[in-house]
């Protein structure tokens, strides 16, 4: 059991959940379904949001921290919907008080909202002592957001259709990055949206990359830079053209790889070693091009549980 731990009567967990980069992102045609086919690789990362679910009289979901006025409440909230989404299949009223501490970037392509829904999915497992298996709690994850099922299992993963589809991958060595935080959200339907508008009518089915499956294979920093790609970048850049700013300022700066991660508005930087993630992160400070430059690695395990009352 990868997810569960169980609990005698706790009144409170603390989870610790991670955000994510996408090392490729490959995007099929838009489906009849409203979604697109993916070819991607996820890697989750040391920027963590903690989420502390409590036994209360009614569902309530606070957040605070950076940007967290852009979060709804309640059951509009990820995390909320994954509470009562467990609630109603194991049976139980989903009565609990979800505080979240933001700090993975809201509308920034790292998939917060996912961590949170991942990490409620674990903390009220444990509080409620949820009987289900792996393959059952991923299921519901799947179901509440093409990007949940990763950010429930963490590490590093290859991810299909959707995205739900996961076939995990070996870790072979860390990641330094930085990620660039920027003054805009994006939002995810609209940089899709922007992509099919982009495009013409002849998009292939998305192919994973061997070049990358190699570099990660051979732990080589340099290697794995080259290999970054994503295809949401174009659309990304042309709803956020200021990001166009903070790549450069990445490349100037030495960085290995530069990437707008997922469908932005974060811009995501490969480093050679942590150092180096440090020197970067200082110099796209000083240029001005974002709003603040974070050091993170990766891949690092998904949602844990930190604190028990
Ligand atoms: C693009 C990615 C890449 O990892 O990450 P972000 O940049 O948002 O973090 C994800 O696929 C985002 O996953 P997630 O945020 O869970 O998306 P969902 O809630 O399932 O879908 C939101 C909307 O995005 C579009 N969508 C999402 C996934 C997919 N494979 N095809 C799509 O076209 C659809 O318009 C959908 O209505
Ligand atoms: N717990 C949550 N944290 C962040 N955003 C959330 C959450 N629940 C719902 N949302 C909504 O999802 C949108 C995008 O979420 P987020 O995961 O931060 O970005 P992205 O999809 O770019 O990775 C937010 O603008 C917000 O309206």
């Amino acid at each position: 059991m990868l997810f569960q731990q169980p609990l005698t009567r706790a009144h409170s967990v603390t989870v610790r959940a991670p955000g994510k980069v996408n090392l490729q992102l490959s995007i099929g045609p838009l489906r009849d379904d409203g979604y697109h086919h993916l070819a991607t690789v996820f890697q989750a990362v040391s920027l963590f949001d903690d989420l502390t679910v409590t036994r209360s009289d009614r569902l309530r979901v606070r957040t605070s921290g950076e940007n967290a006025a852009e979060v709804p409440d309640g059951q509009d909230n990820l995390a909320g919907r994954a509470a009562a989404l467990l609630a109603a299949r194991i049976g139980v009223e989903p009565l609990v008080d979800i505080s979240i501490r933001k700090r993975i970037p809201v509308g920034g392509g790292m998939a917060g909202g996912s961590a949170d829904a991942a990490g409620a999915l674990v903390a009220c497992a444990a509080l409620w002592q949820a009987d289900l298996g792996d393959a059952e709690l991923l299921a519901l994850a799947a179901r509440l957001g093409s990007d949940v099922s990763f950010s429930l299992l963490g590490g590093m993963a290859i991810g299909e259709r959707r995205g739900e589809a996961l076939t995990p991958l070996p870790v072979r060595s860390t990641q330094h990055w930085v990620f660039a935080l920027a003054d805009t959200l994006l939002s995810t339907p609209r940089v899709f949206a922007e992509l099919d508008r982009m495009r013409d009518d002849t998009v292939p089915e998305p192919v994973r990359s061997e070049a990358l499956l190699r570099a990660l294979d051979g732990g080589d920093p340099v290697a794995i830079g080259r290999a970054l790609t994503n295809e949401a970048q174009p659309a990304a850049l042309a709803l956020a053209p200021g990001m166009g700013a903070t790549l450069a300022a990445g490349q100037t700066a030495g960085a290995l790889g530069s990437i707008v991660s997922g469908t932005g508005a974060t811009c995501a930087f490969l480093a050679r070693d942590e150092a180096h993630a440090r020197q970067l992160a200082a110099a796209l400070e000083a240029s001005g091009t974002c709003r603040a430059a974070r050091h993170a690695y990766g891949p690092v395990p998904g949602p844990a549980v930190i604190a028990v009352e």
